[in-house]
């Protein structure tokens, strides 16, 4: 018994088509996330993102691939120069600060980046890539010593983003009078005084913000690589200009295979974002409600769809969470306490392949777009049938593909860590000991016929939320949730 695993299929916004994942070269998929410009607290419209490419990478190397995940750190920004006049500090302690922040972030959230390139650290690269574009006719430096790249020298210019009209192009209107066309946008920006600036061949200067991604893309995962990913807010103009310059620099088509954007995490709404100043910082949220339920519930959306940020739903998905939870740990119980039986009657095989359906239908629905949607659908069926027919009928085989299934899902949603690796605290696990021990006791009392000591046990169990299963002689006991 069985199921083949499905094909999986990514939605490129290149195109907008569902297409079938295959990568350059077998087994191995280079994956690059615009990360944050530190100037302010990782809120939970970053963590949406992150937590996105996360799970994306995590199915990935479920099934079989070797990711590496490279997220930058724009360290260097309009924003941050700002923020460090505000606040009459160094621009630097700005970027430790939320740099930091961003970190723990993802440490708390439990995202492992393999690689978290900072543009300062990149200065050379980024002049020696500008330097090409400008020898190859792509680029132009101005007067004031900018640089600018000339988008009529790259005709796919507007594919990624859709946008057909150079009208829908304009940007960087400030510089309209040193550019030679309305839509050019900077390399490399002339030093204004106070600011912080590197030499360069055209003078002091520093990088303008999308031409970053495309040095340190390509220093780590080579000029052509598979995924691309960020929020949709930067389709255009960021990712549409960071094409641009990487195709024309290096000549080879496609730069990158897929394109991914996930859409925007709202109050009410509205974007979730610093501007609208109605930010949730994730070191709040994870105070309030903790990383597996932060996960679980930003994962409850298909990464693409916008997903609405209130309370009532995190503290729906904080008893979503205890009851996967709870049925994790009792499929875990209930394995142990069960003897395998190599002979099933046919109601059994039913009851089995219940199990391969549900578990399949989470491949499925992974498979189909990274749908997370989907996939926690599947394994909340799973959970209700644990608990309603498996656990009044344990069958092993069952129980170790319904165990199977949990531990994927959990690879990919990470909110079961400690259940499945059966790295408890201590406490907790001398709490389950304790448990035992009662069980046992009353098992006893049951032999020896002393039915109402042992009913008073159940009851008092019962009270602290520990109900008990009677199966002949044998109890199993789980924490309700
Ligand atoms: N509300 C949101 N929902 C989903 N993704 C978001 C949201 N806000 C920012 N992102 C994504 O987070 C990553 C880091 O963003 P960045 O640091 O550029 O944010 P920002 O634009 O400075 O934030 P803000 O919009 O709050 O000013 C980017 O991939 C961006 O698309
Ligand atoms: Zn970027």
């Amino acid at each position: 018994m069985g199921f083949e695993l499905p094909r999986i299929k990514v939605l490129n916004t290149l195109g907008r088509r569902l297409e079938d994942f295959e990568p350059f070269k077998p087994g191995l998929v280079r994956m690059y996330v615009c990360g944050p410009t530190v100037y302010d607290y990782t809120h939970l419209g970053h963590a949406r993102t992150y937590v996105a490419f996360d799970a994306i990478k995590r199915y990935l190397r479920l099934r079989g691939y070797n990711v590496i995940h490279v997220q930058n750190i724009t360290d260097i920004d309009d924003k941050i120069i700002n923020r460090a006049r505000e606040e009459g500090v160094d621009w630097r302690e700005i970027v430790e600060r939320y740099t930091r922040d961003y970190m723990e972030m993802l440490e708390k959230l439990k995202i492992n980046v393999d690689l978290h390139p900072r543009v300062t650290h990149h200065i050379k690269e980024i002049i020696e890539f500008i330097q090409v574009l400008i020898e190859k006719g792509h680029a132009y430096v101005s007067p004031s010593g900018s640089v600018y790249f000339d988008v009529t020298t790259y005709p796919e210019y507007g594919e990624l983003s859709g946008h057909k009209s150079p009208e829908a192009w304009r940007q960087e209107e400030e510089h309209l009078r040193e550019k030679k066309h309305p839509f050019d946008f900077a390399l490399w920006k002339a030093c204004k005084p106070g600011e912080p600036c590197w030499d360069s061949p055209w003078g002091k200067g520093r990088p303008g913000w999308h031409i970053e991604c495309s040095v340190m893309s390509s220093k780590y995962l080579g000029d052509q690589f598979e995924i691309h990913g960020g929020g949709q807010d930067l389709i255009f103009p960021h990712h549409e200009n960071e094409r641009a310059q990487s195709e024309a620099r290096f000549g080879k088509r496609p730069w990158v295979k897929y394109w991914l954007h996930t859409g925007y995490l709202t109050v009410r709404g509205e974007k979730m974002s610093k501007s609208l100043g109605n930010i949730i910082p994730v070191k709040e949220a994870l105070s309030k409600w903790g990383p597996e339920t932060l996960r679980l519930w930003l994962l409850s959306a298909h990464y693409r769809t916008p997903l609405d940020f209130n309370e009532e739903s995190l503290e729906q998905y904080k008893r979503q969470l205890k009851r996967i939870r709870s049925t994790i740990e009792l499929t875990g119980r209930l394995l142990r306490e069960t003897e395998p039986s190599y002979h099933l009657d046919d109601k059994e095989v039913a009851l089995v392949q219940r199990v391969l359906g549900y578990w399949h239908e989470f491949h499925k629905a992974m498979s189909n777009d990274f749908n997370t949607a989907k996939a926690l659908a599947a394994i909340n069926k799973l959970v209700s049938f644990v608990n309603s027919e498996l656990s009044s009928k344990p069958i092993y085989t069952a129980l170790t593909l319904a165990y199977r299934a949990f531990r994927e899902f959990n690879e990919v949603f990470a909110i079961a860590d400690d259940i499945i690796t059966g790295v408890a605290p201590a406490e907790v696990q001398l709490v389950d000991r304790l448990v035992d021990l009662i069980v046992e006791v009353r098992a006893k009392l049951r032999k020896r016929k002393d039915y109402e000591l042992a009913d008073w046990i159940r009851a008092e169990l019962g009270q602290l939320g520990i109900r008990l299963l009677d199966y002949g002689e044998k109890t199993v006991w789980r924490k309700e949730s």
